[in-house]
């Protein structure tokens, strides 16, 4: 019989449940919420793997159906030559060559931003604003009012910039799905050391606010076949940010 193998009394003295071959973390170790400065909160696994799905889902079907309007999934040329990131708005759409956000054009609205996205967003500030005070004071009245939609394909990344396209002070929302990513969190006068490094999987929200509102900030890697089982993409990272505009 089996059980003469395994005495019950050996049961007093488990460590915990044996590794297998097929557990990417046979001790998962769980990274903690953390501020990794004032205003620049990091939330690891704020997802469960049904959400990123169905984040990503989402964001397949409204890149499907914007496809030929200007808010589309695209590659946006900037000052410094073409993006390797592909963008899409929902909610709000900044205009380059107006330089200002728009909600459509002509009879062409931007599409409404999913409740299901803006209901993560709220509850990812509601628990930064619980871990730092700097962002507690924008939690009630946040306004999610344009989210990005950015897919990142293997290999590609952006640049260090400062989110200044809003009036808002608001803290910025963000969300990564897909595979892991080196966020570099600088400073607000320019993009020089020091960084922040930042490790970013699947499932990861983070918040920059408060006195880290204008930081320079971008993806500087991007590792390949890191995205989980389940998260909905094979491959590249998906980052939805949430903003408020106005
Ligand atoms: O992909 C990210 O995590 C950052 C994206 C970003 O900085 C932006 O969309 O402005
Ligand atoms: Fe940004």
């Amino acid at each position: 019989m089996r059980s003469s193998y395994f005495p019950v009394s050996l049961g007093a003295f488990r460590l915990g449940p044996v590794p297998t071959l097929f557990d990417a973390h046979p001790n998962p170790a769980r990274r903690p919420d953390r501020v990794v400065r004032e205003g620049i909160v990091h939330l690891p696994a704020f997802l469960t793997m049904e959400q990123q799905e169905q984040v990503v889902s989402t964001a397949r079907e409204y890149a499907r159906r914007t496809a030929s309007l200007p808010w589309r999934m695209r590659q946006r040329r900037v000052k410094s030559g073409t993006m390797s990131a592909h963008l899409m708005s929902l909610g709000e759409h900044w205009d380059y060559e107006r330089h200002r956000y728009i909600r459509g054009e002509g009879s062409q609205a931007v599409p409404a931003i999913p409740e299901t996205f803006v209901g993560i967003a709220h509850a990812v500030l509601r628990m930064a604003g619980e871990l730092d005070e700097s962002l507690a004071p924008w939690v009630a009245g946040f306004r999610v009012e344009a989210a990005l939609v950015n897919y990142y394909p293997p290999g590609s990344g952006m640049g260090l910039h400062q989110d200044g396209y809003e009036d808002s002070g608001a803290p910025v929302v963000s969300l990564s799905i897909g595979d892991s990513a080196v966020f570099r969190a600088g400073g607000t006068i320019d993009r020089n050391k020091p960084w922040d490094d930042i490790y970013l999987e699947s499932g990861d929200a983070l918040v920059f606010g408060g006195p880290a509102r204008d930081i320079f900030h971008g993806i500087v890697r991007l590792d390949d076949n890191t995205a989980p089982m389940g998260c909905g993409l094979r491959q590249g990272r998906i980052n939805v940010t949430f903003r408020q505009v106005r």
